[in-house]
């Protein structure tokens, strides 16, 4: 079975050119200023144009962004779709309103957490961030990949947080996902896309089933 990666918070064209001739399936960009991330809609519109027809979709973050921010960023950016951080009300407001796939990111700690229903595209399912952190996600922070066994996805949905070359194998078989997004397991600093770590968690994450 083929799993999907997301490749979140690229900031750069090496990185990006690296996911897509690697076979990501999606590429994150991430508006949110505190993060070492964060682009701005001209770089990011620079990026999304280099995806070719038929090469991953296109996602932007967003942290829960007001209407402005997020029309600020489509006025001068291509996207296939947002991830967003924000209660799934105003999720779905904002999928009403623009018209494009929205991903909720859920932070759980138990299996309790894991939604039975919603209107979304999808959800991205992460560990809660530590105490004090300055961003609710891309804080290397891992799961317990077993909280999600079991769990009656109601749409489809991808595992973040944490994921790296090592571990992402593992993550996958214990979890039962069939999609991962990583941002930090990628880096070689914060903000920084390795090439190297980008082909190897494709590697990993593709050869993590048998075919
Ligand atoms: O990457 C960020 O800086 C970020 C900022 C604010 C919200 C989410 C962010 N990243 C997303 O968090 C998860 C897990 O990331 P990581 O692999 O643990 O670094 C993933 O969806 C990132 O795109």
């Amino acid at each position: 079975m083929a799993i999907g990666v997301k490749i979140c918070g690229i900031t750069e064209a090496g990185a990006l050119d690296t996911a897509i001739k690697a076979g990501a399936r999606w590429v994150g960009f991430v508006f949110f200023g505190p993060s070492p991330r964060n682009i701005t809609p001209d770089v990011a519109a620079t990026l999304a144009a280099r995806v070719p027809a038929g090469g991953p979709g296109r996602i932007g973050l967003f942290v829960k962004p007001t209407d402005a921010e997020i029309e600020r960023v489509l006025d001068t950016v291509t996207l296939d779709g947002l991830q967003v951080y924000a209660p799934e009300a105003r999720a779905m407001e904002i999928r009403a309103r623009f018209g494009l796939p929205v991903w909720r990111a859920v932070g759980i700690a138990t299996h309790a957490d894991l939604p039975d229903s919603t209107g979304l595209d999808g959800l991205v399912i992460e560990s809660r961030p530590p105490a004090g952190s300055t961003r609710p996600g891309g804080n290397a922070r891992c799961l317990d990949w077993g909280l999600t066994e079991g769990w009656r996805a109601p749409v489809p949905w991808m595992l973040a947080g944490g994921l790296n070359p090592v571990n992402v194998a593992d993550a996958i078989r214990r979890s039962g996902a069939r999609a991962v997004d990583v941002s930090s397991g990628v880096e070689s600093a914060p903000g920084v896309k390795s090439p190297d770590l980008i082909r190897a968690f494709m590697t990993a994450a593709t050869n993590a089933l048998p075919a």
